[in-house]
């Protein structure tokens, strides 16, 4: 059902929140289960997300046998029925298209629809699909699908990444696995999530090294079977409730949270004046003082994460003095600016570059969410904000929060989720846009 979020803000927190799965960890874990012929693997912490939903539909359109309960999902890929992820799933999720690596190598076919861009950027795939090249696939466009095929096996080939894509990387090294001899991902992305997703296919069989650095090498083997994997707990969640716990002044244990994950979102807020512990359960955060502005470049990893910027300029938006973010991941991914306007921000953009000035008091207003992220930051401006605020676009934020209401309210957040009224849903469906623009290769 259509619903919003109501937030009366002003509230402290305090409490411990517990972090769940990483959604980006996980897509591409369960794209990789794809590539266990033999056996089954089984997939812990799998965070219940309209994403998760997604790729396992995915995966079952392949004629996949999938099972999620309790968080864990057992994947049996002993048969794969067709190669091919309709329009109207890879519509919903860009990262379905991280089928396509373990469908070629192990199929040698995939026929997948063409993701579009969304709120945030084109996003293109050009480097997913200069991997497959370079690896000997055969790769042709048509009628908004692309079709990749190799006769026999795909080669091993060295690979240079134009960009550091976290997605390219992936995929690559997923199809490289079952590849004929060496692959070597040059410029690879170093993000946690690799990471993870390259001990998940090496406890599958395959033989990966490097994944984390720069230099991905990647020895083909003949095949892989399912295993059992717990997946890494989500540092943008975690990022997420550690702004909450600053914008409200208040002190929260993020259970869970890895603080090596979390370096550059950590420092920035001790920059700005934030206290924080690390445990090895998880972090404390608590700010008890006046917050200083400071300037924030979004970059990949170990770069401060772009998944962070929107809830990070929500805590410039209370701090003192003029922060300056710049983001140079995607080119449009200041859609929550406006929005934030609404609830008194001040902010200016030009081009890649926010200047937000900080110590206006935050008003509460209607807004509504363009993406994720852009979701959650609106939610925490709230938490600080003076009076209601209502937040619809909802459909995005449940991409990547788990229970996102619920796990505020039991910190002592004033915020419920309520359903849309008839007019509301009017204009819910003509407000922004929702997601596959513009298809785009380049
Ligand atoms: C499911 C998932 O894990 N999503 C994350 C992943 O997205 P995703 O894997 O899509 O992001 P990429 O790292 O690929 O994109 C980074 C930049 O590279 C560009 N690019 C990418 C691929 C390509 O072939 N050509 C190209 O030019 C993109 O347009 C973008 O400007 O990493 C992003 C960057 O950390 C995060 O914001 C997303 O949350
Ligand atoms: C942009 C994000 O996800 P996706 O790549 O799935 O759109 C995100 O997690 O913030």
């Amino acid at each position: 059902m259509m619903s919003k979020i109501i937030v009366r803000g002003g509230k402290k927190l305090s409490g411990r929140v517990r972090i769940h799965g990483a959604k980006n960890a996980v897509l591409p874990i369960i794209a990789a289960s794809i590539l266990g012929s033999e056996g089954e693997s089984v997939i812990h912490d799998a965070p219940p997300l309209d994403d998760v939903n997604v790729i396992n539909q995915v995966l079952e359109s392949l004629g996949i046998e999938v099972e999620y309960k309790d968080e864990s999902i057992r994947v049996n890929a002993k048969h794969v029925r067709t190669c091919e992820a309709s329009y109207e799933l890879v519509r919903k999720m860009r990262a379905s298209f991280l089928v396509m690596g373990p469908l070629l190598t192990r199929m040698g076919h995939a026929r997948i629809s063409l993701p579009g861009g969304c709120a945030i950027g084109t996003r293109p795939i050009d480097q997913h699909l200069k991997g497959f090249e370079a690896m000997g696939a055969n790769i042709e466009l048509g009628q908004g699908y692309i079709e990749a095929r190799v006769s026999g096996k795909l080669k091993g080939a060295k690979i240079y990444l134009d960009v550091a894509s976290v997605g390219a990387t992936e995929n690559i090294m997923m199809a490289a696995t079952l590849a004929e001899g060496t692959t070597l991902i040059e410029n690879a992305a170093k993000e946690p999530e690799i990471v993870d997703l390259a001990n998940y296919l090496n406890a599958m069989g395959a033989k990966i090294r490097g994944a984390g650095t720069g230099l991905i090498r990647i020895d083909g083997v003949e095949w892989l079977t399912g295993a059992v994997h717990t997946v890494i707990p989500d540092r943008i969640e975690a990022g997420t409730y550690m702004i909450a716990a600053a914008i409200t002044r208040s002190d929260l244990f993020i259970e869970g949270a890895i603080a090596d994950h979390l370096r550059p979102v950590i420092s920035k807020m001790q920059e700005m004046g934030v206290q924080i512990n690390e445990d090895e359960n998880g972090l404390r955060v608590y700010a008890d003082r006046p917050l200083r502005a400071v300037d924030v470049k979004t970059l990949p990893y170990p770069g401060f994460p772009t998944d962070m910027q929107s809830q990070m300029m929500a805590l410039l938006l209370v701090a003192e003095g003029t922060g300056i973010v710049t983001e140079t991941v995607f080119e449009n991914r200041f859609m929550h600016v406006e929005q934030m306007a609404n609830m008194n921000a001040q902010i200016k953009v030009d081009g890649r570059t926010a200047v937000v000035s900080g110590g206006n008091r935050l008003r509460g207003a209607k807004v509504c969410a363009s993406d994720l992220r852009a979701g959650a930051a609106l939610i925490l401006a709230a938490l600080a904000a003076e009076g209601d605020t209502e937040i619809t676009g909802l459909h995005h934020i449940d991409r990547g929060y788990v229970d996102i209401t619920e796990k505020l309210a039991q910190l002592g957040a004033d915020i419920q989720r309520v359903p849309l009224e008839v007019i509301e849903l009017e204009e819910e469906e003509t407000a922004l846009p929702l997601f596959a623009v513009q298809p785009s290769l380049a």
